[in-house]
């Protein structure tokens, strides 16, 4: 076996070799420099005895008392009892101390006998009787089982834990030794409580020192006991006080010492359970953990059924386990929630299985899902099946004519009377053709609107997806067409512009073959309709393959049924209120229907058409603004009638309860990425901002593009987001955080909030055209950005000679090579093609005069700060820093 050195000891412990030499020479170790090398048991056992001693000093003799301990066990006349305290003990006090034991025993056994005396004068000694003592206490009074619980952890792993007699000692020299061994038990018991807590405290935080040590220990244990119980999961539980029930259950039986001396894992386990063992701890200080281990273990639960929403006390209190241990068990698995966190799918199977529980889960968003129960209520008869018209979604690249194409359809130049390029509002409209409706809902075709787009292809019945001839397929058609295909509807394809020369269908045919969507001309399924938004060549044909489309998929609804209807765009209007745009996607809408949309609820109080004009009702199909709701609905969210008001609002209240909840959960629950990731985000800048638009088609589309502003220096952080004016709390909130600004899309700060915002210094920037907006945010996001060092090289010379000149140092005379040499610009020496020096021009001259720069072709003399190494056939180069400001 290899030995081990002093100085490795001492390094490992973080002290002084001459520090370990003494304790080493203590322990009667022969060791004389830090090179000396000892047996790596004698090491081990060095260690713990001076981890030991810096614990206590009293604890110095530790080791060896733990020795003598058994010894005398066998000596003294308290004979037995002490035997089934030491029983576990002897081993390892055998092992431990074998150089000094018999040392340690002599001095022991003097201590016993001397008492006061000896424990004054030694630490040493007092340990030991102490040890003896309480092992003897423990053995008469059951009650104390405690600390002998603490004893065999101690002897188990951790000499730290032999601190206990050090405590003892003092308490000890006051409790005349004569006394009846009860009363010296009392005594011990006495101090000991808060000292021990404090020694295993000090054990604990040596052992994270010296990680070593705690193996070692348990392995040194294995050995000495030569029994199972040194099962090393155990040991290193039992560095903490939970170990401590373990040994109390080999002692609560005195009768049974022998079997004690042969204890197993089993046996300690079936002690911790016991109620006897839980008091032991609790009187440790682990009340709670205890009583709540006492709970679960009279109630264990094996099977729950659980929501498919549950906060993790919820959860906690269904498997009837303490929260804590429950968060405890997720952290371990690396995700950190809060009590009121909303558990996952994952964590709950994990936490069913850890826990042995069988968990079934129950939605419990049906007490809210009106839907559903719209759904249940009645299927649609047969016989009241009308033909309803078809809901169509109008997509495409941006620009390529998809609101010139509805303008024409509608005969309404919208496109042209807008405030920029992009379509502002997602809206609904209804054309006629042959007698029969279509609806178009109209989506934005700016990247910013995808979300919406996708939305929109769920309630649509067929998707146009239009392409400029003359510009062919580009990344929003692709997202177009995708979008299309993953809602499983239907596509034609408008090929607009065809009125322009540069138009070329076969092109945007080929491109979009290659995209799946192959022309029924070439042996396809999809119709291509060539068309112009400009001069309306080809709607109707456009309008007609619509039709033809709608009686494949033979859309039909039951307009005597109550309404379900889709909302398509919401806002809040000024005198209005709150404001829907739906399409009916079933029954029929009447004023005065009572409907639930989401979090909003109310009586109709006004229909209107797409036209604006009031309407009485809206049939399967129709889209129509609706007026009388309590809030302003989310867009996308399903509206239905309900029979009363009362189930109305408390549908939405639980809706809004349960957004809330799983809200403010999602604002509390970090993973441990996540975590880091936020750790790593401390060096990120950011740019707080709220937002205020008019409608929710807008705020989202900006919420989406801002979002996107970021890279790994700098982000968007949005700070509120919402729809309406520009408030006095939006200021107060954007003056409490730091550089926020207010962005306003469609709304104007006034009056009092204008005043406010100035006065606190609130930036207010408001937009009527969203592209503006986030090329604003994006130049002062790049501002943020930490400018870019560029490089740009200045010239090149060659060494032709190296001239040592007195004071100067080393002049490189150069012929410049390239560029131009100047001086206090950064210099690099490169010799074979090698940088070898990084530094500055000190000195340039040209003949004896000082310059400042010498171009190419010239000779010169440089003098370089810092360096005098340079050598005939360097090169040096001269370059500049150049500051640029970053880019996203
Ligand atoms: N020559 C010609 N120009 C067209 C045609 N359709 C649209 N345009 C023009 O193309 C430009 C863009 O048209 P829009 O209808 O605004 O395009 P869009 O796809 O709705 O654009 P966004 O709303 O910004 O996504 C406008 O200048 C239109 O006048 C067409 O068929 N022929």
């Amino acid at each position: 076996m290899d030995k081990v050195r002093i100085t490795e000891i001492a390094k490992e412990l973080g002290m002084k070799s001459k520090d370990i030499i003494e304790k080493a020479v203590d322990m009667g170790l022969d060791v004389k420099a830090p090179s000396s090398s000892i047996d790596p048991e004698d090491a081990e056992k060095l260690m713990n005895y001076v981890l030991t001693g810096e614990n206590t000093q009293a604890s110095k003799p530790f080791s060896s008392v733990k020795a003598p301990e058994v010894k005398k066990a066998d000596v003294v006349e308290k004979v037995e009892k002490v035997e089934k305290a030491v029983i576990i003990e002897t081993p390892v006090a055998e092992k431990v101390t074998t150089p000094k034991t018999k040392t340690l025993k002599e001095k022991e056994l003097e201590g016993v006998q001397t008492v006061d005396t000896s424990m004054k004068d030694e630490s040493q000694k007092g340990d030991s009787l102490l040890m003896d003592d309480e092992v003897d206490t423990e053995e008469k009074n059951d009650p104390t089982n405690v600390r002998k619980r603490r004893g065999l952890v101690i002897v188990k792993k951790k000499r730290p834990e032999v601190v206990e007699p050090v405590v003892e000692e003092k308490s000890f020299s006051h409790t005349s030794y004569g006394s009846s061994e009860r009363e010296v038990s009392r005594s011990i018991e006495s101090m000991f409580s808060s000292p021990i807590n404090q020694e295993a405290q000090k054990k604990k935080k040596k052992i994270k020192k010296v990680p070593a040590e705690k193996k070692s220990n348990a392995e040194k244990l294995d050995i000495a006991l030569n029994i199972e119980m040194a099962d090393t999961n155990i040991d290193i539980e039992d560095d903490d006080m939970i170990v401590l029930p373990d040994l109390n259950a080999g002692i609560t039986v005195n009768e049974e010492v022998k079997k004690k001396k042969q204890i197993d894992p089993t046996q300690i386990r079936t002690t911790k359970k016991t109620n006897f063992v839980m008091q032991g701890i609790q009187r440790v200080g682990r009340k709670k953990r205890r009583r709540n281990v006492t709970t679960q273990e009279a109630e264990a639960i094996s099977a729950i059924e659980i929501p498919e929403e549950i906060r993790v006390y919820e959860f906690a209190e269904k498997i009837n386990k303490p929260v804590g241990e429950v968060i405890k068990e997720l952290f371990s698995l690396g995700v950190m929630f809060t009590k009121n966190d909303f558990l996952d799918k994952d964590s709950i199977e994990i936490l069913a299985d850890t826990f042995g529980i069988n968990v079934t889960t129950v939605n419990d968003q049906e007490s809210f899902d009106y839907v559903k129960a719209y759904d249940e209520e009645g299927e649609a008869s047969e016989q009241n099946l009308v033909e309803r018209a078809p809901v169509i979604t109008i997509m495409g690249h941006v620009d390529h004519g998809k609101t010139s194409l509805l303008d024409y359809i509608r005969s309404a130049k919208v496109a042209a009377g807008e405030a920029g390029g992009i379509t502002q509002h997602v809206g609904a409209y209804m054309v006629e053709k042959n007698g029969r409706n279509i609806t178009f809902i109209d989506t934005p075709g700016h990247e910013a609107f995808t979300e919406m787009r996708s939305r929109g292809a769920k309630v649509t019945d067929i998707v146009i997806v239009v392409v400029a001839a003359d510009d062919g397929v580009k990344p929003q058609t692709k997202e177009a067409v995708e979008h299309a295909k993953a809602a499983g509807v239907p596509i034609i394809i408008a090929v607009n512009k065809m009125d322009k020369e540069s138009a070329n269908p076969d092109l945007v045919k080929a491109q979009l073959a290659e995209l799946g969507i192959t022309p029924i001309d070439w042996g396809g399924e999809h119709e291509f309709v060539p068309v112009s938004a400009k001069t309306g060549m080809g709607i109707e044909d456009l309008l007609e393959t619509i039709l033809l489309q709608a009686d494949v998929l033979e859309l039909k609804a039951d307009p005597s049924r109550d309404v379900k209807a889709t909302v398509i765009e919401s806002s809040l209007e000024k005198g209005r209120g709150p404001v829907a745009t739906v399409v009916v996607q079933d029954g029929t809408m009447r004023v005065g229907d009572i409907v639930v949309a989401g979090i909003a609820f109310g009586k109709v109080k006004a229909l209107l058409n797409d036209r604006g004009i009031a309407v009485k009702e809206a049939l399967p199909g129709e889209p129509v603004v609706v007026l009388g709701l309590s809030e302003v609905p989310g867009a996308g969210e399903t509206l239905i009638n309900v029979k009363s008001d009362k189930i109305a609002r408390e549908y939405a209240k639980k809706k809004a309860e349960y957004l809330r909840q799983k809200e403010l959960s999602k604002s509390t629950k970090v993973s441990l990425d996540e975590l880091s990731d936020m750790i790593a985000e401390g060096a990120l800048k950011t740019l707080p901002v709220i937002i205020k638009a008019d409608v929710q088609g807008s705020l989202e589309a900006i919420k989406g593009s801002l979002e996107k502003i970021r890279n790994a220096e700098t982000k968007v952080n949005i700070v509120s987001a919402g729809i309406g004016g520009i408030t006095e709390s939006d200021v107060a909130l954007a003056s409490a955080s730091s550089n926020c600004i207010i962005l306003g899309f469609h709304v104007r700060p006034t009056g009092i909030v204008k005043e406010k915002a100035k006065s606190s210094g609130v930036e207010i920037k408001t937009y009527n055209i969203i592209y503006d907006l986030i090329d604003d945010v994006t130049s002062l996001v790049t501002g943020l950005m930490a400018p870019v060092i560029r490089e740009e090289n200045i010239g090149q010379a060659m060494v032709r000679e190296v001239f040592a000149v007195p004071k100067l140092g080393h002049i490189a005379g150069c012929i410049v090579t390239d560029g131009t040499i100047n001086r206090g610009v950064k210099i690099r020496v490169i010799r074979d093609g090698v940088i070898i020096y990084e530094g500055s021009v000190s000195s340039l001259k040209r003949f004896k005069d000082d310059v400042k720069e010498v171009g190419k072709g010239y000779e010169c003399g440089v003098g370089i700060e810092g360096y005098t190494d340079i050598k005939v056939g360097d090169y040096i180069e001269s370059f500049k820093e150049v500051e640029e400001k970053a880019k996203l």
